[in-house]
């Protein structure tokens, strides 16, 4: 049994990861697997590189194979769950989106406390007949019960069809809240009355009758009525009449369930995918939807899912990757055919759901990957619509399940989200604030152009962004403009010695700017052909070329591939030993991000930032520049509605080290790394070598150590039993 096995991965699934030479899980993988499998919200940070996709990937693939298996076998739980369910439940589908229905049925809950959310029951009762249930408080909060037909919004008494009792002691009907009974709350039981030969609705408080609430008019005495609940942040269980009423069931009254079928409605509401019973699969209806901030890791995800199900047979789990720039045509009939996994990107997957494309009725599984990039990105309004429109417990009565993990995930925003958005999830938290994998050496190279004055002499320089165009700014004039041209000029000999000094053969470099990668990919390519072989990947290139590059540098085929930080999050490049930034992010968590491409899968690598120590003025096309930086000159100021500002990476190399509580290694411009206790045992990109971190190292090493103790125990216990000879 593999390690894998051992904590409920499919035999099926840890044969493939066992192919993919994964023999033990990492620390995130140990303590997120379980926990997912186990059905619960889980909210993963883990150091880049850690293992995070697998740790979400492995267990939604396990369940939702085990679901299409149970299906395929019949057992796909509608008959279980028909069993376990009553035939009077309260329904999973007409109810409001924060509120819970338990899997029998029998039980609500919302633990929204700013907004009423309600839910009615599958069935209803007609005719003239005495019909009763019961309703009790099991959570402290705000509750009102009762009867409402069909046209009634879940809004209890809100509306002239609902008839409802409030834990304030009032009742309520179109809109008029009445005084009625009185208070109730925590286990209090509320009998529900319906009398259709009255016409009147009454209520009990624990067996006592509080008179007639409400006389039912004229134009609904042939209704349908509904047993109806509405919840502010608090818990109610139902009795139909399935087990005994706490306080009996009044004179001339039937329970509803036990109400002659001649005189029982289903709710038309009630029903998602034509039966409130199990789970009926659709095919544009995903159980999975995993969203990813960019396409390179989108795909980078729906890959390894591909990996993972190789041995997954009967059903197949169809994947499909769901991202920009892509043909849609393609996507949407895969999506007729059925898919099971979805992995997107927010823009194309909100395209798709709100074009009804996307079902979102059988999703089990909300994961937001790199959610921190998400939400700082944006997102956050569309991931809480979409939370919302997704059912929070599935038709075979699971409770949604909501995965969120990053590199970083202490971030404010995420922390509120998951309060707002999650059920009870469980940290895995293996790394506390942000902090960067021992495997990564990472070192800062000051770029002081009033010490360095090699730029006053260039024969050759790099094109640079052009914002001191119509600046003065040459040798001899000390203004901040000439040392700000003169760090643009600087950087790019400073990466040239790198890449020498280290014999750089594969890495990463970090640009802040797509007109700086651009500018970097032509220098590199002017001074240096097949020895700076290099491709760029950023938002302005079109897709078909972003993945061909991507693809291009992860082959070697070309040693360096330029990028700004779309592609910081997530990147998975095994192996890879360099990254360089050529300027420091202005977000300090990206700092993490991007140095975290290296040092992963424990490989050793190195990450070397470029830090101007004066100001550097540099484009910024904010949300008033009409063309978004194509083709604008305009370097003024933003403060004054300008598009240019002054960078000043002094500040933020200061943020980076508070933020991660350390001081960074600087090195000179000859870029050489200071000799440490790894030295002469690292190779960039490989494992640490006789240091213990693979296993088979840790034996041998451990062998003559092993020995020398027997040797030593052999000694001591001849010397003591001489003693008695
Ligand atoms: N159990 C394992 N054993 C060996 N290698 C693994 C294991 N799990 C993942 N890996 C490898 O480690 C690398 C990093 O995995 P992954 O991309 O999932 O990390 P991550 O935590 O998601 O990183 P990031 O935070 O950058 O997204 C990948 O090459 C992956 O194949």
């Amino acid at each position: 049994m593999t390690a894998f096995e051992e904590f409920g991965v499919l035999p099926e699934i840890a044969k493939a990861v066992e192919e993919m030479e994964w023999t033990l899980p990492t620390d995130v993988q140990s303590e997120a697997i379980p926990l997912i499998l186990g059905g619960g919200d889980v909210l993963m940070a883990a150091e880049t590189g850690s293992g995070k996709t697998g740790a979400f990937c492995l267990p939604i693939l396990q369940i939702v194979w085990e679901t299409l298996r149970d299906l395929a076998d019949g057992k796909g739980k509608k008959g279980a769950v028909a069993a376990a369910i009553p035939s009077w439940t309260m329904s999973f589908f007409d109810r409001g989106n924060a509120l819970a229905v338990t899997p029998d049925g029998l039980r609500c809950q919302s633990r929204e406390f700013k907004e009423w959310h309600g839910c009615r029951a599958t069935t209803g009762v007609k005719g003239n007949g005495k019909y009763f249930f019961e309703a009790t408080v099991t959570d402290e909060g705000l509750c009102r019960v009762g009867w409402s037909t069909s046209e009634a919004n879940l809004d209890l008494g809100t509306d002239r069809f609902g008839f409802g009792f409030g834990g304030t002691g009032k009742k309520s009907n179109n809109k008029q809240f009445d005084s009625y009974g009185e208070e109730f709350g925590m286990n209090d039981v509320i009998g529900c009355c319906l009398d259709l030969q009255q016409y009147e609705i009454r209520f009990m408080k624990n067996g006592k009758d509080l008179g007639v609430a409400f006389s039912i008019p004229q134009n609904l005495r042939n209704s349908t009525f509904f047993p109806a609940v509405v919840l502010k942040n608090a818990e109610m269980a139902f009795n139909f009449g399935a087990s005994t009423f706490k306080h009996g069931i009044p004179s001339g009254y039937v329970a509803a369930s036990r109400v002659d079928s001649k005189n029982v409605v289903q709710n038309p509401h009630a029903t998602n995918s034509g039966s409130d019973q199990g789970f009926v699969p659709k095919p544009n209806a995903p159980q999975a939807i995993i969203i990813e901030p960019s396409r390179e890791l989108a795909e980078q995800t729906f890959n390894q899912i591909v990996k993972f199900k190789k041995f997954l047979k009967d059903p197949i789990v169809r994947e499909l990757l769901l991202i920009g720039g892509v043909n849609v045509r393609e996507q949407l009939s895969v999506l007729q055919e059925g898919v099971d996994i979805l992995v997107a990107t927010p823009g194309r997957l909100e395209d798709l759901i709100g074009g009804g494309q996307v079902s979102l009725t059988h999703c089990r599984f909300f994961v937001l990957d790199e959610a921190d990039g998400l939400l700082s990105a944006g997102y956050l309004n569309m991931i809480e619509t979409l939370h919302k429109q997704i059912p929070k417990i599935t038709a075979d009565g699971r409770r949604l399940q909501m995965i969120v993990c990053s590199a970083t995930l202490h971030s404010f925003d995420v922390k509120k989200m998951a309060e707002k958005l999650m059920h009870f999830p469980t940290w895995v938290d293996l790394k506390g604030e942000d902090a960067v994998p021992e495997t990564v050496h990472h070192v800062v190279s000051l770029v002081d152009p009033q010490k360095d004055l090699s730029w006053h002499n260039m024969k050759r320089h790099i094109q640079t962004d052009g914002v001191h165009n119509n600046d003065n700014v040459r040798p001899g004039v000390n203004t901040a403009e000439t040392f700000s041209e003169a760090v643009k000029m600087l950087k790019a000999e400073y990466l040239i010695r790198a890449i020498d000094e280290h014999q750089m053969d594969r890495a990463i470099l970090f640009c802040r700017t797509k007109l700086d990668c651009d500018n970097l990919e032509n220098y590199l390519k002017q001074v240096g052909g097949q020895k700076y072989s290099c491709v760029c990947l950023h938002g302005d290139r079109n897709p078909n070329e972003r993945k061909k590059n991507l693809e291009t540098f992860k082959q070697s085929k070309v040693k360096f591939l330029i990028c700004t930080d779309v592609a910081a999050r997530g990147l998975d490049i095994t192996g890879l030993p360099f990254v360089v930034n050529y300027t420091l992010p202005d977000e300090k968590s990206n700092y993490v991000h991007r140095i975290g491409r290296v040092g992963r899968a424990e490989r050793m690598g190195l990450a070397i930032s470029l830090v101007a120590t004066v100001p550097e003025k540099v484009w910024y096309h904010g949300q008033w520049c009409s063309s978004r930086g194509k083709n604008c000159w305009n370097t003024k100021l933003t403060d004054v509605k300008g598009c240019c500002m002054w960078y000043n990476e002094k500040n933020y190399l200061a943020d980076i080290e508070e933020h991660l509580n350390i001081t960074i290694q600087q090195v000179d411009k000859n870029m050489k790394v200071p000799l440490n206790e790894f030295d002469g045992k690292v190779v960039y990109g490989e494992k640490l070598k006789n240091t213990g971190t693979g296993y088979k190292d840790h034996v041998a090493q451990m062998t003559n150590v092993v020995s020398r103790l027997s040797d030593l125990e052999a000694k001591a216990q001849t010397l003591f039993l001489k003693r008695f000879l």
